[in-house]
């Protein structure tokens, strides 16, 4: 009996410890998701992000990166409390986490939702002095920092300046707070080069001095090979990967991710292509909406 439960202790404590350290970070698990009258997105995923990892999320257009953020963000319930957890709390009932700043996110255009009008962008006259120094709480240093390394002019107006000089004002507003958790989508589209790789380098900063840990969606691989340490790729709505970068097999033959994300979507067409005949037939038997217009995206939902 005594040793028997010395036998099992280490295992236990070892899961444990695996527990301790995906709640530290990110973990959902058996996951459901369906945005009104579309077919399912996400169905029974897990996805595990260790604290301080620097996370690479890939895959084509309509795949449910942005999604999947904004789940993680705690914008969209899904399921029970256990089922999307981030820094030990439920992601969308813990308001806290939001609150507290402990978990960012930063991403899409900067708008707010008008009523029928949808999204419409920020059109007022304000100074970028007006917009940073009026978010509460934060730290007059690290103001400083991010002022000066987005080379952000504080008499801007922000109806008048460039889409990059609006995203860097959004940018700075949006990591004020020391964060323990960012998502991070696609926000570096409008920066131009050196701004970009600034901005990589305060990060893996942030990852490495104080133990944060980034989600980072994008189409953009330049500078990511060395700044990554994991990479998660989903294909519509299904993790087909999530490993550290150094496991990543191809990229020990190939020179850069670039061409290693490309070749892996380019065989999700190609598989799309293999079963036209199933693929469509399926659609035409589970459909009551088989309409010509279905993307190729839904109808790989089908297959
Ligand atoms: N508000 C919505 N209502 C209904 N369907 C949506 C909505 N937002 C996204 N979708 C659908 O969900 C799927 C995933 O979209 P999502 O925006 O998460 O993809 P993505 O991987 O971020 O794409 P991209 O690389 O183009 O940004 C797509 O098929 C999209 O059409």
């Amino acid at each position: 009996m005594a040793d028997d439960e010395g036998a099992r202790r280490p295992r236990g404590e070892e899961k444990e410890e695996d527990e301790n350290e995906s709640c530290r970070g990110i973990r959902v698990q058996g996951m459901q998701f369906t945005y009104d009258g579309q077919p399912p997105l996400f169905v029974d995923f897990n996805l595990k992000i260790s604290p301080g990892s620097r996370c690479l999320l890939v895959g084509a257009n309509g795949s449910g990166k942005t999604t999947l953020l904004k789940i993680l963000a705690g914008k969209h319930m899904v399921g029970g409390r256990d089922v999307v957890r981030v820094l030990n709390g439920s992601a969308f009932h813990d308001t806290q986490l939001v609150c507290s700043g402990d978990l960012a996110y930063l991403g899409g255009s900067w708008s707010k939702t008008v009523g029928s009008a949808g999204e419409i962008p920020l059109q007022g006259d304000f100074s970028a002095e007006h917009m940073i120094f009026g978010v509460e709480g934060t730290d007059p240093e690290r103001r400083e920092k991010l002022i000066e390394m987005l080379d952000i002019d504080l008499q801007w107006r922000m109806h008048k300046v460039s889409d990059g000089q609006r995203r860097r004002v959004q940018i700075c507003m949006g990591l004020l707070h020391p964060y323990k958790v960012l998502l991070l989508d696609e926000v570096t589209v409008d920066l131009d080069v050196v701004t970009r790789m600034d901005l990589l380098d305060f990060f893996r900063e942030e990852c490495e001095q104080r133990g944060a840990t980034i989600v980072y969606a994008t189409h953009i691989f330049d500078g990511l090979e060395t700044w990554a340490t994991h990479l998660a790729y989903i294909q519509d709505g299904e993790l087909r990967r999530a490993e550290k970068l150094s496991d990543v097999s191809e990229l020990k033959r190939s020179s850069n991710l670039l061409s290693v994300v490309e070749s892996w979507l380019r065989s999700e067409t190609k598989l799309e292509k293999k079963n036209p005949v199933n693929t469509a037939s399926h659609v035409q038997k589970t459909s009551s909406g088989s309409s010509p217009f279905f993307s190729s995206r839904h109808m790989a939902y089908y297959r």
